[in-house]
């Protein structure tokens, strides 16, 4: 979980290939509606993510239902979002990779052609609710290398 630009698909996409794991981007999952507001510098509202987030859940009960690993890369940015999540499957862990404006910022800039512009990182960060003591999970430094991200998360994974 985190802001865009923090390093999900990244980060995400690695941790699975090391867990061996199948990869979700939740990118993926949003409807043209939700891209095309995104892409116009519109931040999404809680009824634009509802089905989105579902669709997730979705892909959560199924990995836990079939007894497969899974790694999901989505913003999560609000506690009742990743409530949603956690009801498709109670052990459900996040990692919440954490850092400052600036970073994530240049990291969009840079990333050129994706359809979420820097404009929307303010509302991101404004929405942000990190992860709460009761939430399994962990929070990382959005600094520190990929690979030492997803060695913290495998570490912390067990
Ligand atoms: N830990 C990191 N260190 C350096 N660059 C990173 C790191 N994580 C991501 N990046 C780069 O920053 C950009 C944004 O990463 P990305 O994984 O697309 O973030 P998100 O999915 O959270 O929007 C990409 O160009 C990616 O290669
Ligand atoms: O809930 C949201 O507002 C979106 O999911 C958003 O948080 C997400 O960040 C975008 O889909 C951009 O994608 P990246 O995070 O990969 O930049």
């Amino acid at each position: 979980m985190g802001v865009s630009g923090s390093g999900k698909s990244s980060v995400g996409a690695a941790l699975a290939e090391a867990l061996g794991v199948r990869f979700v981007e939740g990118d993926d999952y949003h409807c043209p509606a939700n891209i095309a507001k995104m892409r116009a510098g519109v931040p999404l509202t809680d009824a634009d993510r509802a089905a989105w987030l579902s669709s997730l859940a979705a892909e959560i009960s199924a990995a836990a239902v079939a007894g497969q690993g899974l790694v999901l890369s989505c913003s999560a940015l609000r506690r009742r979002y990743r409530d949603r999540l956690r009801a498709a499957d109670p052990g459900l862990r996040f990692a919440h990779i954490h850092g400052a404006r600036e970073l994530f910022a240049q990291r969009m800039q840079a990333r050129g052609s994706h359809f979420m512009p820097v404009a929307l990182l303010d509302s991101q960060l404004a929405a942000l609710e990190p992860l709460q003591p009761d939430e399994a999970g962990l929070t990382l430094d959005a600094q520190d290398a990929p690979a030492e991200l997803v060695a913290a998360i495998k570490k912390a994974a067990g």
